[in-house]
């Protein structure tokens, strides 16, 4: 088999080029940069490609005012970015000083610690309207809708949680990852806070947040610890913070910035190769083996019909890395496929699932699984992929498996979270005067609310991606069956929440909701 992108049969239309229009800031490297986007994202040298997202304008000097008149000190070397070019003009942050207290926010997902948190964790999930957004009319139902779900879900989700162990990882790496990070900045003359601030378990985002309060914070870089951008993910954590925002008077005057994605940095990127080369090491014919990139999925019309930027930053991030790969002479077949759909609408292709079997199909005989688009362990990659998608690779015939760790916290991927941070200080709070420069610098910045209003102005609906009940023999006749159940679904709730009588009260469920 020749080396190069191996495009499935299992991938449908929908997963080639996207034809969504491109918010104008938001985080797609070559979105953000002055060159049209005529040029593919392969015909560029990842060098190339990151001194393009070295978008520090050029008329741009990189120097923080010294001490001011005051004794004020200065808290950083004055050249924060290994990217800077010949700059000639300040930012005018004003200079990071003494008094100022620095603090960086890591948003993630969050995940069950114990079975019993299971179904509580799963209506967080899908009580939230970028999870499920429903029309406005029947916006009142969301949260018995999630409890409706959540109850149906749970045993399955229960049976993966117990299957690994009783819980998700999630929160202990995550803390790993925060202390790690928060050593590195020290390490660089940076005294930063870090805080973790979960979406749907704890320690949620409002605990964070009044901690970052109670510390006295005066800047905060909010990171998601997502390297690509979807509005189900980076997009759902940055709504719920511009809530927290928009109440709080302390945190309306507390500056901010935002680093909404970061797939396409030298150091993220080259860890990845590193772990890929790693494990490629470890097959009988490593250069036999095909590259099996497997991100988690999104409906397709959060990417079509919202203009999620998630499938695009996805394919340009597995580009980035097959080139780091190839100038190691790494010349691997390779294929990206999407994972863990839930539900009866149609989801990015092609399915990770098909996309293995019709490896095996073809002959494929070793296969090296990369989760992408998450840098903990979590139940997808323990459970899903080490279990179930190595049970589907086998049964295929493919003989030869093996699987990546996620990063956690190797030390280049940490460090370099922490240059992304600290490339990022001089422009917080520049966003509150929609600075342009500030949304071209050396990794895409912008305030909580520009981010938001850029991929989600119109606030489309979407269609629910959850599995209310499923049948129907064709794609597209569960599409509309699901549609249809969730329709009767929503009518059955509707009458039992305005008459207070139905299955729900029988079940004792629905009082349960809050
Ligand atoms: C980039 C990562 C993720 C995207 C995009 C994403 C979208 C998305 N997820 C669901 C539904 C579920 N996700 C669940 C768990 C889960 N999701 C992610 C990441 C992304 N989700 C992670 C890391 C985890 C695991 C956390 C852990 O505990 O280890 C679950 C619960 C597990 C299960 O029952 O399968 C659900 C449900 C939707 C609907 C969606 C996009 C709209
Ligand atoms: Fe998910």
């Amino acid at each position: 088999m020749r080396s190069g992108r191996i495009q499935s049969s299992a991938s449908c239309s929908a997963s080639s080029s996207s034809t969504f229009p491109h918010p104008p800031c938001l985080s797609s490297a070559s979105r953000h940069c002055k060159f049209p986007r005529l040029l593919s994202p392969r015909a560029l040298s990842l060098s190339q490609r990151v001194s393009r997202n070295c978008l520090v304008p050029e008329t741009t000097q990189f120097s923080f005012s010294k001490q001011s008149s005051t004794n004020k000190k200065r808290l950083f070397p004055v050249n924060v970015g290994a990217l800077v070019t010949s700059n000639t003009e300040a930012i005018s942050t004003g200079p990071l000083v003494a008094e100022e207290k620095i603090g960086v926010l890591l948003l993630n997902l969050g995940g069950p610690e114990t079975l019993d948190d299971v179904q509580p964790f799963l209506f967080n999930l899908f009580a939230d309207p970028d999870i499920i957004r429903l029309p406005r009319l029947f916006q009142f139902l969301q949260k018995p809708l999630a409890q409706f779900i959540s109850v149906l879900r749970a045993p399955k989700s229960k049976e993966g949680y117990a299957s690994i162990g009783g819980g998700s990882p999630l929160r202990r790496i995550t803390d790993d990852q925060a202390e790690e990070l928060r050593k590195s900045l020290w390490a660089k003359d940076v005294p930063a806070k870090v805080y973790v601030g979960m979406r749907y378990w704890h320690p949620f985002t409002e605990e964070a947040i009044e901690q970052i309060k109670r510390d006295g914070i005066t800047k905060l870089v909010v990171l998601p610890l997502y390297p690509q951008f979807s509005i189900s993910t980076s997009g759902s954590s940055l709504r719920l913070l511009e809530s927290i925002f928009r109440d709080d008077e302390y945190l309306v005057n507390m500056q901010h910035t935002v680093i909404p994605s970061w797939y396409q940095r030298e150091g993220y990127i080259k860890s990845m190769a590193n772990l890929i080369e790693k494990e490629l090491q470890k097959f009988d014919r490593p250069e036999k083996v095909v590259i099996f990139f497997s991100a988690h999925g999104v409906p397709l019309a959060y990417v079509e019909e919202a203009g999620d930027p998630y499938k695009a930053e996805m394919e340009e991030c597995v580009d980035l890395i097959i080139e780091e790969l190839e100038k190691r002479k790494i010349t691997n077949a390779y294929t990206l496929a999407y994972q863990s759909r839930v539900g009866p609408v149609e989801w990015l292709k092609p399915y990770t699932d098909d996309t293995i079997v019709d490896l095996g199909r073809k002959g494929v005989k070793g296969l090296l699984a990369v989760p992408i688009s998450f840098v903990s362990e979590h139940i997808e990659t323990l459970e899903e992929i080490d279990v179930e998608y190595k049970e589907l690779a086998l049964e295929s015939g493919i003989q030869n498996w093996g699987r990546v760790p996620a990063l956690g916290c190797e030390p280049m991927f940490i460090s370099d979270l922490a240059d992304a941070v600290i490339e990022s200080l001089p422009y917080v709070g520049a966003m509150a005067v929609s600075n342009l420069e500030a949304r071209q610098s050396l990794v895409p910045l912008g305030s909580v609310e520009e981010l938001l209003a850029t991929y989600d102005s119109q606030r489309r609906e979407l269609p629910a991606p959850v599995t209310v009940w499923e049948w129907g023999w064709t794609k597209s006749a569960e599409t509309w069956n699901g549609r249809a159940a969730m329709l009767a679904v929503l009518v059955l709730l509707l009458l039992e929440v305005t008459t207070g009588e139905g299955f729900l009260h029988q079940w004792g469920i629905l009082p349960l909701f809050h």
